[in-house]
């Protein structure tokens, strides 16, 4: 009984301090809001619009990629500026790659919502 109480004890944490760091990323950081705003955008075309199954399940991937990528870089971006506050290379080219990164997801994420939304306009 007492480690099932545990274990529920660390879902609930688990789960605060998770959406603790949605809440402080939405608050405080201007591109995961305009992503938040795109999403929105494109789940409002999607209803209005005859999505099948498979095509909302590629939009909803599309969408969680891109702002669980753009997290990830602001959390590495936090934690780097903490580790070392001075100009680094090392830290400039690790930011530079995250970045590229969240580029990539985001490119990926336009594309595939042409393709799926355009052709139905
Ligand atoms: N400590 C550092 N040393 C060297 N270059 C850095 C450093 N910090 C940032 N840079 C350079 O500046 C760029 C932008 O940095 P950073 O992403 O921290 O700033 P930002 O403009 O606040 O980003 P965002 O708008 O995503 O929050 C990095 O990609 C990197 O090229």
């Amino acid at each position: 009984m007492a480690s099932d109480y545990r274990g529920k004890n660390k879902l609930h944490f688990g789960l605060r301090y998770a959406l603790n760091g949605l809440k402080e990323a939405i608050r405080t950081e201007r591109n995961i809001k305009i992503h938040f705003i795109a999403a929105l955008i494109v789940c409002i075309l999607g209803l209005l619009l005859p999505l099948s199954n498979v095509e909302w399940a590629i939009i909803s991937l599309s969408i969680g990629a891109v702002i669980s990528m753009e997290m990830m870089n602001t959390a590495l971006e936090r934690a780097l500026n903490h580790l070392e506050p001075r100009h680094n290379q090392a830290i400039g080219i690790a930011k530079d790659i995250a970045a590229g990164a969240v580029f990539i997801t985001a490119l990926i994420a336009i594309v595939i919502a042409c393709l799926i939304l355009l052709p139905k306009l």
